[in-house]
């Protein structure tokens, strides 16, 4: 397959969308981010990698961290986590306090940031550092050692964090929460401020491609457990716009405010977009018009 042709394609096709996505503006670090920037790579299940614009130019991973710190903490604690988080989509905003009240505390899916608020929990009781452990994880897998928190967006999120701030003592108050609100915020923030370019995002994501099995051969999640997690970020990894990007693109998906996007072909491989401009739900105009046009053209898809 031509993939140099179909990402070419597909970055022509998000050009013209560039123009209509707005930058995060409640994470001030985000604000100044450059709309017109665009880059989308490919890794097959091989770590072969392809790419085109911006690729190699590093971008904050934001929610797209909460994928990993799913499958880390799968991995350290197992089934147990599912009595503390949900797995249906929230139809909500991916900042939304209505629901948890309404659920007693257990949020809707690990992808909100209730939900990954409690997945950072787990993971920082099992392994004394969460924040840490998804960093440790994308080096090793993008084989990339100098990736790194960008400790300014950390600050700015702290700094603005209040609604974050808010769903974690109301977890707390249900008694969903192991670790001191602060720490477990402190964990969160470093994970999603976690800074990487499309390439090193493209790798990390192909152990879900390969069903659960990590660059070095190693297995991090059984094969049912890397169905589930492909599985649940197709139904809840771009939040209320879940059922439209299953529509327009088809494939299992995370989103983050940074403006990427990884979607995973299970036996194929990974593909992240990158464009910074979002649409009012929060997920990238540009990196979701390249997506669509690549799954249109491709036999990446899962249907
Ligand atoms: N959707 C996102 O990428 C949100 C992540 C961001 N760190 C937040 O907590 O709001």
């Amino acid at each position: 397959m031509d993939y140099a042709a179909l990402l070419t394609r597909a970055r022509e096709a998000a050009l013209p969308a560039l123009d209509r996505g707005r930058p995060a503006g409640y994470i001030p670090a985000l604000a100044c981010a450059d709309p017109r920037s665009f880059g989308m790579a490919l890794a097959t299940v091989d770590g072969e990698v392809h790419g085109v614009g911006d690729w190699r130019k590093p971008f904050s991973i934001q929610s797209i961290s909460k994928l990993f710190a799913l499958a880390l903490a799968l991995h350290h604690g197992g089934p147990s986590l599912w009595r503390r988080v949900n797995r249906e989509p929230s139809g909500n905003p991916f900042n939304s306090l209505i629901q948890l009240e309404a659920e007693q505390g257990v949020p809707r899916n690990p992808f909100i940031n209730a939900g990954a608020l409690v997945v950072t929990d787990a993971l920082l009781s099992l392994t004394g550092d969460a924040g840490g452990s998804v960093l440790d994880f994308l080096r090793a897998e993008s084989g990339s050692p100098g990736i790194a928190i960008d400790g300014d967006v950390a600050a700015s999120e702290a700094e603005h964090g209040h609604r974050n701030a808010a769903l974690a003592h109301f977890m707390a108050s249900f008694g969903n929460l192991e670790n001191p609100v602060e720490e477990v915020l402190a964990h969160y923030f470093a994970h999603c401020s976690i800074s990487l370019d499309c390439h090193d995002l493209a790798l990390a994501g192909t152990f879900l491609a390969r069903h659960g099995i990590r660059a070095d051969g190693s297995r991090l999640l059984g094969r049912s457990d890397a169905k589930r997690v492909n599985a649940v970020l197709l139904t809840c990894g771009t939040y209320d716009a879940a059922g439209d990007f299953a529509y327009r693109v088809g494939l299992p998906g995370k989103s983050g405010v940074g403006g990427g996007i990884l979607a995973i072909v299970p036996g194929r491989g990974a593909v992240c977009a990158w464009s910074p401009g979002l649409d009012a739900i929060g997920n990238s105009v540009g990196a979701l018009a390249a997506l669509e046009d690549f799954t249109e053209r491709s036999d990446w898809s899962v249907f």
